[in-house]
């Protein structure tokens, strides 16, 4: 259902409150400026969705800023598998989560600004956007040499990337966003950002990997704070409009009625790694048993994130074929995803409960794949 934009309804239904604040009323002409007070990513990706699916952006703009605490963004088309170290982030208890407009993964954490630029699909600019930010950036350190690029990246010094950005276009309104990196972990990025798999065959968006840096590196004063009363500054000047930053709050069902349900559906395990376009996994390793080197060869298909055809391919002394296929066949229907070691193993338990010397083989083989 859309609902339509006014500057009333939208104070309502936007900023918790019945009474529009004085001044509100007459000098909002087109845009409105939003900011989350959460940090959790599933739930300013929900903000994103419902007012892409609710609100009627005809002839009006807004402009949404968000942070998140550490996390892994993944694109629409993306396999997790391919892009990011899985294993770390879940040791370091970084999110991940995949997005509904596609493009490349990029690291998030609080020294990261994001923007979502919200515009009747007609009205849809990115180029237009990111030149706003770079009057934005001028404003604070008329020094900064930051250029958007072709891709809609901005670029600092001629090659660092500060900037990343995505975009999905509906039936009538669409949305920009994009990163802005101020102050972030580099290293976490760098880290995060680089898978330890080989082998894997797929269609899924490779992401583009960029040198990067972030802005309090150029000057120390440009902190998060700064950048987003700069940003709004110039959006409100832009749009003839009040540059008041309204904090809303992701969780409130009374503005924002299914957000719950929405950041809910975005942390499920069939979103995340269910919606991977279908994947192979070609890997081979080898291990040292009684004195010989032994070559160890794995086969999968993935399809939605589960296990399709699997074949298992060693040396019938180390793990005899009949074992080899009833393991392999234990894994077909199972999700693909490293945490399911323990459910493999499982199925081991169950196939041959005495065998101690196959568990640690099949150990072996769950940290391999
Ligand atoms: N928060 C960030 N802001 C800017 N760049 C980032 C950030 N996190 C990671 N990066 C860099 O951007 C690379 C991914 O860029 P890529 O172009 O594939 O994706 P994108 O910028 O999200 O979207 P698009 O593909 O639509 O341009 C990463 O490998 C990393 O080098």
């Amino acid at each position: 259902m859309l609902i339509p934009f006014s500057v009333k309804n939208c104070f309502q239904l936007l900023c918790n409150s019945k009474v529009p604040a004085a001044g509100f009323k007459n000098t909002v002409k087109s845009g409105l400026i939003l900011q989350s007070t959460s940090n959790d990513v599933y739930q300013n990706l929900a903000i994103e969705d419902w007012i892409h699916d609710h609100i009627n952006l005809e002839g009006k703009t807004i402009l949404f800023f968000w942070r998140n605490s550490p996390s892994v963004v993944i694109g629409r088309h993306q396999n997790p598998w391919q892009e990011c170290n899985l294993n770390l982030m879940r040791e370091k208890g970084i999110k991940l989560a995949r997005r509904r407009s596609g493009g490349g993964t990029v690291y998030h954490d609080m020294g990261n600004i994001n923007l979502t630029f919200f515009t009747a699909k007609n009205k849809y600019d990115r180029m237009q956007n990111l030149k706003l930010i770079l009057r934005a950036l001028n404003a604070v350190q008329p020094q900064l040499d930051v250029q958007a690029t072709k891709r809609f990246d901005l670029l600092l010094d001629g090659r660092f990337k500060i900037s990343g950005t995505a975009s999905k276009i509906g039936r009538t309104s669409a949305y920009h966003h994009c990163t802005l990196l101020c102050s972030t972990d580099e290293t976490s990025l760098s880290c995060l950002l680089r898978s330890p798999y080989q082998g894997i065959k797929s269609n899924a968006t490779a992401s583009i990997p960029s040198l990067v840096k972030n802005l309090v590196e150029k000057d120390p004063t440009l902190t998060c704070e700064v950048l987003i009363n700069a940003i709004a500054a110039e959006y409100a000047a832009y749009h003839q409009t009040d540059n008041h930053i309204n904090l809303i709050n992701p969780t409130d069902e009374t503005l924002f009625p299914g957000i719950n349900s929405k950041a809910k559906e975005l942390q499920t395990w069939e979103w995340i790694y269910g919606k991977t376009p279908k994947f192979s996994v070609n890997t081979y390793f080898n291990v040292l048993y009684e004195q010989l080197d032994l070559e160890i060869k794995v086969f999968i298909d993935i399809k939605n994130g589960r296990i399709e055809i699997c074949n298992i391919e060693a040396p019938d002394h180390w793990l005899p074929l009949q074992i080899c296929e009833r393991l392999s066949s234990g894994l077909i229907g199972s999700k693909f995803c490293p945490t399911e070691a323990t459910m493999l193993t499982n199925i081991l338990l169950r196939t041959c409960p005495q065998d101690y010397e196959l568990h640690s083989k099949w150990n072996m083989l769950c940290e391999k794949i």
